[in-house]
């Protein structure tokens, strides 16, 4: 299936992809661009299975940052349009999403969407003092933004006279999560600290409140099958800019 680039008449206009980021400082690039024989594409079939994950997410995350600037609005024109039709989403007052880097699929087209809803829009920030575990802080286009350690914008938490408002994880509504990879199966790889694994472990109890976790990805980043770690936490659905998986393992 190829990306349609037009939107259809009665939708509300999409912000356009990285329109939310410019407006913060653009970290320098930290990856190196091999050069490589071909031009990715988004409809580059699912990579063989691997068990090896660091060589997997190498491989993977090549594979996206080679999508040029066209594919990947395209890409994330398509993912909004498919996020929006969406339940979760549709009834959501607390949505957390992440700014894009280095050729993640670009969540951002949804924040006017969500903002016109009166939905709040939350960001992961690295949260201090604790090894690899996030918050999620509410952003505003006047939140004021810094270059975290990996050189991913996210709200400052030293914001002067405004209390900073974050929401324990269990609150939200909805976590749009960035993949590395996935496969049918609704397994997942991400990029390898356990942040959102260990920040999300308490979706996998039974009872209590939770968001819906939803993996967002571009669809070159589909894997055959990915191997099920005991700490990786189960997401409820994965889209990516050609289709929309409900894993079988899926809370109803
Ligand atoms: N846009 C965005 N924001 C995000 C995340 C994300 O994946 N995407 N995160 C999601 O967790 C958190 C940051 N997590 C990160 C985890 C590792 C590395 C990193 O640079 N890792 C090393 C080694 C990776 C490997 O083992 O292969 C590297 O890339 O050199 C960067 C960010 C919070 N914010
Ligand atoms: N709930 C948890 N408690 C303690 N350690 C965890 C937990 N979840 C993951 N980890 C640790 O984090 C490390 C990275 O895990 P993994 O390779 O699955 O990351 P990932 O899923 O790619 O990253 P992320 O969750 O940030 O997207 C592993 O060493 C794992 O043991």
């Amino acid at each position: 299936m190829s990306v349609r680039c037009a939107l259809p008449a009665d939708q509300p206009r999409l912000r356009r992809p990285g329109a939310l980021s410019q407006r913060t400082p653009r970290p320098r690039r930290r990856f190196s661009h091999p050069r490589l024989p071909r031009q990715a594409s988004s409809d580059m079939a699912p990579l063989p299975a691997s068990d090896d994950r660091r060589q997997l997410r190498r491989t993977l995350r090549r594979r996206r940052r080679l999508l040029d600037e066209r594919a990947q609005r395209l890409a994330s024109m398509s993912l909004a349009r498919q996020l929006m039709q969406l339940a979760p989403l549709r009834r959501a007052r607390h949505v957390a999403l992440y700014l894009p880097e280095n050729g993640e699929i670009d969540p951002t087209p949804l924040v006017d969407w969500l903002h016109q809803r009166g939905t709040r829009v939350y960001l992961p920030v690295l949260r201090p003092l604790v090894e690899n575990r996030l918050w999620f802080v509410h952003w505003r286009p006047d939140t004021r933004m810094v270059l975290n350690r990996f050189r991913i914008t996210e709200p400052d938490l030293r914001q002067s006279g405004e209390r900073i408002r974050r929401l324990a994880p269990w609150a939200l509504d909805v976590v749009l999560m960035p993949l590395v990879g996935f496969d049918e199966q609704g397994h997942r790889l991400g990029m390898g600290g356990g942040f959102y694994d260990r920040t999300l472990a308490f979706a996998s109890r039974e009872h209590g409140p939770r968001p819906t976790l939803i993996g967002v990805a571009h669809h070159c980043q589909q894997v055959e099958r990915l191997p099920h770690q005991p700490w990786d936490v189960n997401l409820d659905m994965i889209v990516s800019d050609q289709k929309v998986l409900r894993p079988a393992n899926a809370s109803p």
